[in-house]
């Protein structure tokens, strides 16, 4: 078994590479003039249409080896799926060239090739025929293939019955039939519940261990991470990185590049800051839905920053995360205390801790000062988070207490769910 992977790998290193796309460029012309009535179209023969064109790909160059699952990324509208689409022969590119040595089997729309009207027996039927199995075989597989899809019960329903994920299962299902040398595969993980995911995983994992290739679009940057041995970033129709599926995530993730720095979002509203330590009235009061307090101690500014030291609101679970709070007492403050509490979109509290339940105590301060909260590894899995920020004093009468004002996202790579991360792992010990 070893050896005949190890010849495989071997073969592939000696063979012409699965994919080779050289400077592939993608316009799409865009109409700007609707005409839907005849009288629009009639006075439409005479005035010029106008038209413009969109640039979707820009000049993309990579190559794929045999055998190598490779991970597309990045955001909506970036145009992963428009590359899939040239490379299976969908689309046109406007310019450059794509070769494929081997049998490709695109997974990219959905349905593609399904017939509403007919059954979902009667579209594996037709589906298979293109595909070139026998009728022997399509017999054969015909209630496999139902069951991969979590279909059985509606093998004679019509397709135009079913909702959009149950169509796509059925693609997939039928598709993966027979073992191509190349499969293109967008978002099919984004349909199906968490047991068809683990179906299409396993299906994958198979397909790798065989040296199947793999062109792999997913928002679900914990499979491209499981799965992937290297990953394409896209960006606006430019490919911003091409490597190791690690680094290529960290590079989306945390936008490494000074060009891709986000903007500060999570500043607060420093007009009403400098106001308040303006104000000749220290016991004003704010009574803001999310910000309250006696403004003693104003927060002036929340950053939160990723493992590169850059401002982020995009986290990998597992990775450091430094939350910079900027403060200024406009008077000498005794002990005051800053906290942090960390909510789920659910508002389910996950995290909560202050300078005084840990034992600092910061003195007197005056003027301004920053004060770092730093969290070795982020335990909290994909999600979005609220952040609270607060100064206070040691009686818990509130400075300035910014409730849930901040947000972050996680990205994680386990498949276990919940909230946190607890990197747990199963020992097994068999009894005597
Ligand atoms: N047929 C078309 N005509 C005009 N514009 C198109 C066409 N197909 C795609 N586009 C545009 O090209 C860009 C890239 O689209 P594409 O579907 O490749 O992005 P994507 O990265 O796959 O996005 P998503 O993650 O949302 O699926 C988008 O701005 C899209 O609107």
């Amino acid at each position: 078994m070893f050896q005949k992977q190890a010849m495989l790998k071997k073969n592939a290193s000696s063979e012409k590479p699965a994919i080779i796309v050289k400077n592939v460029t993608k316009e799409f012309i865009i109409p700007h003039e609707r005409k839907t009535t005849l009288f629009e179209n009639i006075k439409g023969v005479f005035r010029p249409s106008i038209y413009e064109t969109f640039t979707a790909l820009k000049d993309i160059s990579f190559t794929v080896e045999k055998g190598e699952s490779i991970g597309i990324i990045g955001d909506n509208g970036s145009g992963k799926s428009t590359l899939l689409k040239i490379i299976s022969r969908i689309l046109k590119p406007t310019r450059g060239s794509v070769e494929v040595n081997g049998r490709i089997t695109p997974f990219l729309e959905l349905g593609v090739g399904f017939q509403p009207d007919l059954t979902a027996r009667e579209n594996i039927e037709v589906y298979s025929t293109i595909m070139g199995l026998s009728e022997k075989e399509i017999a054969k597989n015909i209630d496999n293939v139902l069951e991969f899809a979590g279909l059985t019960k509606f093998r004679d329903t019509k397709l135009k019955n079913f909702s959009n994920g149950m169509q796509v299962r059925l693609a997939f299902a039928t598709a993966i039939q027979k073992e191509p040398d190349i499969l293109l595969v967008d978002e099919v993980l984004a349909v199906g519940d968490i047991d068809f995911q683990q179906k299409c995983l396993d299906v994958f994992t198979e397909y790798k261990k065989k040296g199947v290739t793999m062109l792999f679009v997913s928002h679900d940057l914990g499979a491209v991470r499981r799965f992937c041995d290297k990953t394409i970033l896209m960006k606006n129709g430019e490919m911003l990185a091409y490597g190791k599926t690690g680094d290529v995530i960290d590079r989306y993730v945390y936008g490494v590049d000074k060009s891709e720095a986000k903007p500060n979002i999570q500043k607060c509203d420093m007009q009403q800051s400098d106001e308040m330590s303006k104000s000749q009235d220290i016991n004003q009061k704010l009574e803001k839905k999310d910000r309250w307090g006696n403004q003693k101690v104003v927060i002036t500014a929340v950053q939160l920053m990723d493992k590169y030291g850059g401002e982020n609101d995009k986290f990998n679970s597992g990775d450091p995360m430094r939350i910079r709070i900027s403060f200024n007492a406009k008077d000498p403050i005794d002990d005051p205390v800053f906290g942090i509490a960390i909510y789920n979109d659910s508002n389910i509290l996950c995290y909560g801790t202050n300078t005084d339940i840990q034992g600092l105590s910061l003195g007197t301060i005056w003027g301004n000062g920053i004060i770092d909260i730093a969290i070795p590894s982020l335990s909290l899995l994909t999600g979005k988070f609220l952040l609270t920020v607060a100064a206070h004093a040691k009686d818990h009468v509130p400075y300035d207490w910014h409730d849930k004002k901040y947000s972050f996202i996680v990205v994680s790579t386990n498949r276990v769910n919940g909230i946190l991360d607890l990197r747990s792992e199963w020992i097994y010990g068999q009894q005597s």
